[in-house]
């Protein structure tokens, strides 16, 4: 079953419609401007810091440069609305074409701090999150321009993923996916 925001998880926050379509088309414009990388199943852009997925960690060495105007605003703009004590400093684009998902994780504790935010872009999806003690599972669904905050127990103790699939059964009603993309905003931890 689907948890209404305030209830999701401890630590989790999701907020509609953080951003307009039209900075919506504008991000999505600046990502694919650039290049995107095929070294995952799903492809993905790195700013600021990059992450490495065999090693799993980030670290300083792995700085690409400061954070590209158009995501720094938003950096800035998780500060002022309280979500972060610091501009977020590293940020992954992730792309989910139809079928593609996110299979279940923690991110990576050694290396980024406290706060996650990921904001949705193009499509829905549902993410799944699963209690690494008790083994309780949750499901949410994250509309285009939300932003999903992950803090504290929801940050540490549960695992979310997106699972593989071409779509959704939202409210009884199977909705097929699109080209889903996200930017996940993080601080690195040193
Ligand atoms: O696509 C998302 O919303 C989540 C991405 C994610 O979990 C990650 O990059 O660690
Ligand atoms: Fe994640």
């Amino acid at each position: 079953m689907y948890f209404p925001a305030r209830d999701l998880l401890p630590g989790a926050s999701v907020i509609p419609d953080w951003i307009t379509p039209q900075q919506e088309a504008a991000l999505i414009a600046f990502l694919d401007a650039g290049e995107w990388s095929g070294e995952l199943k799903r492809r993905v852009r790195h700013f600021g810091y990059r992450y490495d997925y065999r090693a799993r960690s980030a670290t300083v060495e792995s700085r690409i440069g400061p954070l590209p105007e158009v995501l720094q605003g938003l950096a800035e703009r998780l500060v002022a609305d309280g979500f972060f004590l610091a501009v977020p400093d590293q940020v992954i684009a992730n792309e989910y074409l139809p079928g593609q998902g996110i299979s279940a994780h923690v991110d990576c504790e050694p290396c980024f701090g406290d706060v996650i935010a990921s904001l949705s872009l193009l499509s829905a999806c549902e993410m799944r999150f699963a209690n690494l003690e008790s083994g309780e599972t949750r499901a949410s669904m994250l509309l285009p321009r939300s932003l999903l905050v992950l803090a504290g127990p929801a940050r540490r103790d549960w695992t979310h993923a997106i699972p593989a699939r071409r779509s959704d059964v939202i409210d009884g009603l199977r909705v097929m996916r699109q080209r889903r993309v996200s930017l996940t905003f993080r601080s690195m931890r040193f």
